[in-house]
């Protein structure tokens, strides 16, 4: 039974196209994400997830087609004006200041938020107009114990929960996540899905991620990917029953799912 959108969706894209040379990545992809809900997008390596997440978060212009957030074409606009308005996509481990500790890395992703000119970024954990909220939002995704450690001195998992508290930190209506359990061993993984889960309804996130028990565990709705174009969409229940997914793509991973 498919699941109605209840409401216009929070972002959508129409007849989106984004070539490299002769190759569509993104051909003709029409997909729509409803407000409050953990939209996955999975599909084969080199399906075009990252390529897609780039053209929603403004790093890619596409060829042709829209994107759509909140009612307005957004295809243009640039990553901070995109940002501004809600859609953000979880920082990259190398933006992380590794000399910083993990609430001054925060406080900086509060700052740039708000627009603020402190003159003493360096500083920026110690203003309390910052560091309240940076702790606030450390709290929230498990790292409140270390908000004082620097930020090479965490560890692998604890840097990627730093990034999505960076992502968290610009107080986003719709959160981008490129594969946030990459690298990660079953334990942190864990906990990632269990923060995601606590996460969830309060902000709409498109998850691209290749661990499909997280994937089956975590989303309400499923997009599959294969060569830049929408193979299936719906429920985790349909896409298990998909005989095209199952084909195509999931094969034996679906049965562990
Ligand atoms: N900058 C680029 N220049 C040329 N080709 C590119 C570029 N970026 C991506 N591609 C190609 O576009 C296709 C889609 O790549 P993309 O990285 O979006 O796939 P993906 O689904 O994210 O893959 P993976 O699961 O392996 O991360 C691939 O064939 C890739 O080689």
């Amino acid at each position: 039974m498919s699941r109605p959108l209840l409401s216009r969706p929070l972002l959508s894209t129409d007849s989106l196209v984004k070539r490299f040379g002769g190759l569509a990545a993104t051909d003709g992809l029409s997909l729509s994400v409803a407000e409050g809900e953990l939209h996955a997008l999975i599909g084969p390596n080199g399906a075009g997830k990252t390529t897609l997440i780039g053209q929603l978060s403004g790093e890619l212009t596409p060829d042709s087609g829209t994107i759509l957030f909140d009612g307005r074409d957004v295809t243009r606009l640039p990553v901070h004006k995109r940002a501004r308005r809600g859609l953000a996509r979880s920082f990259q481990i190398t933006s992380i200041f590794p000399s910083f500790t993990a609430l001054d890395n925060v406080a900086l992703a509060v700052q740039a938020h708000a627009g603020h000119s402190f003159r003493f970024w360096r500083d920026a954990g110690r203003d309390r107009r910052l560091a309240d909220p940076a702790r606030a939002v450390l709290e929230r995704v498990g790292l409140g114990a270390r908000a004082d450690t620097r930020a090479d001195a965490l560890a692998h998992g604890e840097k990627r929960q730093l990034e999505l508290a960076m992502a968290l930190a610009t107080g986003p209506r719709l959160l981008l996540l490129d594969e946030p359990m990459a690298g990660m061993g079953p334990e942190d993984s864990a906990r990632m899905v269990e923060l995601l889960q606590e996460l969830k309804g309060g902000v709409t996130i498109l998850l691209v991620e290749h661990d499909m028990d997280a994937v089956f565990a975590l989303a309400d709705r499923i997009t599959v990917l294969v060569r830049g174009k929408d193979l299936a969409s719906g429920t985790p229940a349909q896409i298990r029953n998909d005989p095209a997914v199952r084909e195509a793509y999931l094969g034996d991973e679906m049965e562990v799912a």
